[in-house]
């Protein structure tokens, strides 16, 4: 069994060779050759898995990809060619929810908002959507959810209407990119809803860069036009639209979904959905695996309280503003997009920190966020 795997996964080492024999790829090198003699290719969203790099494979029986998104691949091709393949669905909603809500807590202090006074549209309500209504549960922040194939599929929640999630005070997305069928999704915020949008609203992009218009963004933005932007996708990544950063409050490289438990969960269920496969015991390694976050205990200011407390405890774990400063001063071209994102700095999740927070109310937000209490 000759697997072969792209060189951003971690844990990977440790896992895939109890499988087979491996081999590491880098996805800015590799080759149709370099795969001609696989059974198994696993790649994290980077690669792109097509019929150029797949014609000279005749012996792949699987294909997967370590990350949610799956538009990196030509499902069409892998079907037609009777491929099998598999993503890691979930895997990293939780790191993007904190992102968002690491966000929202940066955007509160700085524009002077009362967030238990806002409203926020969750477009795309499948695992990230669904992490995130759960975080805004805990801190008390209203939200309305807007999918239309999950409504259409019977899902009880209630759901409102595209325009009615863009009436709210904060817009954050989290669809697939979708390019045909019943629900597409690409441009889905195009030049009339961007300008549609309030100076005051805020809309964050962390799915697809193909979700929003870019040039209709900047466009807009030149105009003085459009609601305030935080971006961590682009479109054309990693040749960006680089005069658009300026143009937003908060940009980051891709990184929402890169907390090392993010990447590990999607390392370790490509292996679980491999050892079935080969009818192997599928055991859980994610746990055994993942080291104890430093420091694991984290001590609360006896002066804050409240939003201001959960705010520093947030942003202790991870303050979505030194991604934003690395990625304004390091980030200018392609090479320094994949660059940071392949050597981004290990972030842990809420749930790595340990708290007491004394107060019952502010135990019951934090744990709530998810971290341990
Ligand atoms: N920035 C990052 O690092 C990350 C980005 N992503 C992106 O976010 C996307 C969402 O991730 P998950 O929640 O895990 O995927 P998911 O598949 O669990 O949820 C996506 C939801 O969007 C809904 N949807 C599809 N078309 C829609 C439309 N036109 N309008 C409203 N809702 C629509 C689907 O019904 C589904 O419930 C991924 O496909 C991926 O592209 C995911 C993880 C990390
Ligand atoms: O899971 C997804 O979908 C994502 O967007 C990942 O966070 C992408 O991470 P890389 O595969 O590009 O490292």
């Amino acid at each position: 069994m000759r697997i072969l795997y792209e060189d951003t996964m971690p844990f990977a080492d440790a896992l895939f060779p109890k499988l087979g024999d491996c081999q590491v790829f880098n996805h800015q090198t590799i080759t149709a050759q370099d795969v001609a003699d696989a059974d198994v290719l696993l790649v994290r969203s980077t690669t792109r898995v097509n019929e150029a790099l797949l014609h000279q494979a005749k012996h792949l029986q699987y294909v997967a990809t370590a990350t949610a998104g799956t538009n990196h691949m030509d499902i069409n091709y892998l079907q037609e060619r009777g491929i099998p393949w598999g993503s890691a669905a979930g895997c990293n909603a939780v790191a993007v929810a904190e992102y968002v809500i690491s966000v929202l807590l940066v955007m509160a202090q700085r524009q002077q908002w009362d967030l238990s006074s806002r409203s926020v549209g969750i477009i795309g309500a499948g695992h990230v959507g669904t992490a995130l209504s759960s975080k805004l549960d805990a801190l008390g922040i209203q939200y309305r959810l807007c999918d239309p194939p999950l409504q259409a599929a019977g899902d009880p929640r209630p759901f409102c209407h595209l325009d009615a999630a863009l009436d709210c005070d904060i817009v954050t997305l989290h669809v697939p990119l979708v390019t045909a069928g019943p629900h597409p999704t690409e441009h889905l915020i195009d030049g009339q809803r961007l300008r549609a949008m309030g100076p005051e609203q805020l809309l964050i992009n962390a799915c697809r860069g193909e979700v929003m218009d870019n040039a209709a963004a900047l466009a807009c933005k030149q105009r003085g036009d459009g609601p305030l932007l935080v971006m961590d996708v682009w479109e054309n990544e990693p040749d960006i639209l680089w005069p658009l950063v300026q143009h937003t409050e908060l940009a980051t490289a891709h990184i929402a979904g890169h907390t090392l438990e993010g990447k590990a969960r999607g390392t370790t269920l490509l292996y679980q959905q491999l050892a079935q496969r080969l009818g192997r015991p599928v055991e859980d390694p994610l746990s055994t695996l993942l080291p104890v976050a430093q420091p694991q205990k984290l001590e609360l200011e006896s002066a804050l309280q409240g939003m201001q407390a959960i705010t520093a405890l947030v942003h202790a774990v991870y303050d979505v503003r030194q991604d934003d400063r690395a990625f304004r001063t390091q980030v200018q071209c392609a090479e320094d997009f994949i660059y940071s994102r392949k050597h981004y700095a290990i972030r842990r999740e809420f749930s790595a920190h340990r708290i007491n927070a004394g107060n019952c109310a502010l135990t019951q937000a934090l744990y709530g966020l998810g971290f341990a209490c």
